[in-house]
């Protein structure tokens, strides 16, 4: 009997990168440039490569890049949710053993810009570290109807110069914070919609192109609606207002089912000038204090109706 087992295990490649121009003869404003980083990491009836060195059911991780960039080439990678199906079904079908998969892609925001008033035809803005991130896990035995699929922004960073309070907490002798109705209130949004897969449609509907609408709306919804309630509303705190943000993406996504935050709270101090002359500080001069940030998380789901 052996000390050991192999308890889990999966692999594959990451960080496989691409650029895809994608060109429509027809319509040169639907010209669209993707770049995107790639995992793909395999799970299935690889055990003997670990416990008995023998690597007869190993696809190599560089068939896996190969295979990616291949696919890249031959077939839409708009959106990153339909791509990420189209190579799910690809390496489940192409080898038996593959039992089910996680892929995970990073899209980066490139954004075309106006010159002489016109959005150009093929020249783009990099938008800085934002990205889409699309991930997908699944099961060949669950069956096509039933896999775990998310969309997230990442790293959009944002701030407003008023418009934000945190008072009314909890306060103890460890307490030195002061309550205020005017500060700064920045972050890098982190935002993660869950579909549900039954509302959703299968995965060959999915890698079909038939669902894009519906990725690129939720999307454009909850980057939009984020940015809107960041704006508008005066806020009393990161808790409250992610979690408005998160409703109001709920309200919008029927085939969504939870949406969550990740935020740190990027904490600005106004710096006291008191002790030089006395000089009033009315909110105008701030010190960035990038750590310790706050961080504040959430996941919300919908209510279910009350019978
Ligand atoms: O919006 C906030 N939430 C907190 O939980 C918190 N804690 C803190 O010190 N400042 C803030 N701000």
């Amino acid at each position: 009997m052996s000390y050991s087992y192999l308890d889990q295990s999966t692999y594959g490649k990451d960080n496989v990168k691409f650029l895809k121009v994608k060109k429509d003869k027809t319509n040169p404003k639907l010209h669209e440039v993707m770049e995107a980083t790639v995992c793909v990491l395999l799970k299935g009836n690889f055990d003997i490569s670990y416990t008995k060195a023998d690597n007869a059911p190993v696809v190599p991780t560089d068939t896996v890049k190969n295979t990616i960039l291949i696919f890249a080439k031959k077939y839409d990678t708009f959106p990153i949710e339909k791509f990420a199906a189209k190579l799910a079904l690809h390496f489940t079908s192409k080898y038996s053993h593959v039992s089910g998969l996680t892929v995970k892609i990073t899209q980066d925001r490139w954004v075309k810009y106006d010159v002489d008033g016109k959005e150009s035809l093929h020249s783009f803005v990099h938008q800085g570290p934002e990205k889409k991130i699309t991930f997908l896990d699944w099961d060949k035995k669950n069956g096509t109807s039933s896999y775990s699929l998310s969309t997230s922004i990442k790293d959009l960073t944002v701030l407003k110069s008023t418009n934000s309070m945190f008072y009314g907490y909890n306060k103890c002798e460890y307490t030195t914070l002061k309550p205020t109705t005017d500060r700064i209130l920045s972050t890098d949004i982190f935002a993660t919609w869950e579909w549900n897969s039954s509302k959703l449609g299968s995965l060959e509907a999915v890698s079909s192109g038939s669902k894009d609408s519906i990725f690129n709306g939720a999307y454009h919804n909850a980057r939009d609606i984020t940015l809107d309630i960041f704006a508008k509303e005066n806020s009393p705190s990161v808790q409250a207002t992610m979690f408005n943000m998160a409703t109001a993406i709920l309200k919008v996504a029927p085939q969504v089912d939870y949406v969550s935050y990740e935020l740190p709270n990027k904490h600005y101090f106004l710096f006291d000038f008191k002790w030089f002359k006395g000089l009033e500080n009315d909110n105008e001069l701030f010190y960035p204090s990038p750590h310790p940030n706050g961080l504040i998380k959430c996941r919300v789901g919908r209510q279910q109706a009350k019978l």
